[in-house]
C-alpha cells in the first residue's frame, strides 16, 4: 500500500482536464489524439471535446496489476499515427516513467500530455497539470466511490 493517497473526483478531473486543454490548444493544431488505455481514455475524452479534435486513436499499454509494477506489455500498438507528427498522446498520469517511455519509443514525434505526474516521470511528459509527491498513490473517481466515514472525534479517540 503506498504511504500515502491523492483523492481525485470526478469535478477535479474534469477540471484538471480542462486546464490541460487550455495548455495544449496553444500548442496544436492537432492532426488527432491517441490515448493510452485504460486511463487515458476519459481525459483523451474530455480533451477531444475541448480541443474539438475527434480523430482517436488507441494504444493498450499494461504495466500495473493495481499498485504493483510488471512488465510492460505492449497489448495494442498504435496503426494510425505514423512517427507521431502531429499527434498528441494523453494519458491519466506518469508515476515511474515506464508507460511513457515506451509509447516514445513508438510515436517518437508526438507530444505526450498527462494531467497528473510525479517526479520520476517529469522529464518524459511534455506538458501537465498537477505534480504529487513519488510516494503518493493517486486513487481516480473510477477506482473509488463514496462511503460512510466515522466522524472525526469517534476516529480520533482510539
Ligand atoms: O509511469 P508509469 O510507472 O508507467 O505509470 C503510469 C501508467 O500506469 C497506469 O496505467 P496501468 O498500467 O495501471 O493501466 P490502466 O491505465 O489500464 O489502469 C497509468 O494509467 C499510466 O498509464
Ligand atoms: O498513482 C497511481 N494511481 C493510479 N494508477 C497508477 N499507475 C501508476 N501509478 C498510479
Ligand atoms: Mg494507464
Amino acid at each position: 500500500m503506498a504511504p500515502r493517497y491523492y483523492t481525485v473526483t470526478w469535478d477535479q478531473l474534469h477540471r484538471d482536464s480542462k486546464a490541460l486543454a487550455w495548455r495544449l490548444l496553444e500548442r496544436g493544431p492537432w492532426q488527432g489524439i491517441v490515448a493510452i488505455t485504460r486511463g487515458g481514455l476519459i481525459p483523451a475524452a474530455i480533451i477531444a471535446r475541448e480541443l474539438d479534435c475527434r480523430l482517436i486513436e488507441s494504444v493498450s499499454i499494461i504495466t500495473y496489476d493495481w499498485e504493483k509494477r510488471g512488465n510492460p506489455h505492449v497489448a495494442k500498438p498504435p496503426v494510425a499515427a505514423g512517427d507521431g507528427t502531429g499527434w498528441l498522446i494523453l494519458d491519466d498520469l506518469v508515476d515511474t516513467g515506464t508507460t511513457a517511455r515506451i509509447i516514445r519509443g513508438l510515436l517518437p514525434k508526438a507530444h505526450f500530455a498527462t494531467v497528473y505526474a510525479k517526479p520520476a516521470g517529469k522529464p518524459v511528459v511534455d506538458t501537465f497539470i498537477t505534480e504529487v509527491s513519488q510516494d503518493t498513490w493517486i486513487l481516480f473517481p473510477w477506482d473509488t466511490e463514496p462511503q460512510f466515514i466515522a466522524p472525526i472525534a469517534k476516529s480520533a479517540a482510539k
